[in-house]
């Protein structure tokens, strides 16, 4: 799984940035030349909502820079305002069979190569990041967040609840009792609480700074053995990658029969209802 040698980490001559992947797909992915990291933008407006073809552009540019032996992966988002919204909404309400069995298989792809990226990973979190958003942030080893955004698990308010590999990315990251009871309440933290729990790592004060912030965690590791830090990192991780590559189908079957409850699908429709309403005031 090793990507990079010792001899990539020496920055390169030029610093123009490469486009790795066109312009149509939902994920753009730019390629420092000096520094060598990735940057993984998600760019479907409005809100970034997770539907199948951004999971799949999402799982496919973690591959592509998996591949191309880029030094790191930086996560964000071309919206200004939202890194992003969670699972669209409108893939679980009224589904149609086959596309939220793609689904949910596609969410799974991702969260097992973001977890277990081999390269290092880091979230510049440039707006609100809630449910799904939170799960992409909290599997990077590094957040670092704008200020007066919120970011959290709140799955419980929309009557739903978050599997146990959500649960897992916010337990590497909070004390368990802050953990629980945040899961419990479906908190959305502000960017200062997140600070102050460590559900993130750092505050910036624009997108520039915070992406920044997200290269200088991943060149923290210049001068570590890369096979060594990589290895360290999936030992690290391998008990809760493990637990859902040995469960896949059983939580597939366990989401779909959860999200076809009438009381699920009522919930769902009165929380789609409501951000509508919101939206047009
Ligand atoms: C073991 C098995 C059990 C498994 C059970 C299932 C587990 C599922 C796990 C995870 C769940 C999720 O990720 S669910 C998604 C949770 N997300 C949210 O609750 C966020 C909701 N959205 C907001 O809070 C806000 O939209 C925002 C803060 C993200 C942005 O606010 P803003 O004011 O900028 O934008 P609007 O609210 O006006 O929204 C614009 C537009 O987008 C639509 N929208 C927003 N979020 C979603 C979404 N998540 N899915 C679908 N659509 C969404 C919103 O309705 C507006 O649409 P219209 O313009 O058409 O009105």
């Amino acid at each position: 799984m090793l990507r990079s040698t010792i001899s990539s980490l020496v920055p390169r001559a030029t610093s123009v940035a490469r486009h790795m992947s066109n312009a149509a797909k939902l994920t753009t992915v730019e390629i420092n030349d000096v520094t060598g990291i990735a940057t993984l933008t998600m760019n479907r407006p409005p809100v970034n909502g997770l539907n199948l073809e951004l999971l799949t552009d999402l799982n496919n540019s973690i591959q592509e820079i998996e591949d191309n032996k880029s030094r790191g992966l930086i996560l964000t988002s071309s919206n200004p305002t939202i890194f992003s919204a969670g699972l669209d909404i409108l893939e679980m309400y009224k589904p149609d069979k086959e596309r939220l069995k793609a689904f949910w298989t596609t969410l799974q792809d991702v969260w097992l190569a973001l977890y277990g990226s081999a390269v290092p990973t880091a979230a510049a979190i440039n707006g609100h990041s809630p449910a799904g958003g939170c799960l992409l942030a909290t599997s990077c080893e590094y957040r670092v967040m704008l200020p007066k955004f919120t970011i959290g698990l709140n799955e419980t308010k929309l009557g739903i609840v978050a599997p146990k590999w959500f649960m897992s990315s916010f337990l590497s990251v909070l004390p368990r009792r802050v953990a629980e009871r945040a899961l419990n309440q479906g908190r959305m933290f502000t960017t200062d609480e997140a600070l102050r729990n460590g559900l993130i790592d750092e505050v910036a004060n624009s997108k520039e700074e915070a992406l920044a912030k997200c290269a200088e965690f991943i060149g923290s590791f210049s001068k570590v053995n890369p096979l060594a830090r990589s290895l360290t990192k999936q030992q690290l991780r391998a008990a809760e990658l493990s637990e859902l590559e040995n469960e896949r189908a059983q939580d597939l079957e366990k989401f779909i029969f959860f999200v076809n409850q009438p009381a699920v699908q009522k919930g769902l429709g009165i929380y789609l209802e409501n951000l509508k309403k919101k939206s047009k005031n």
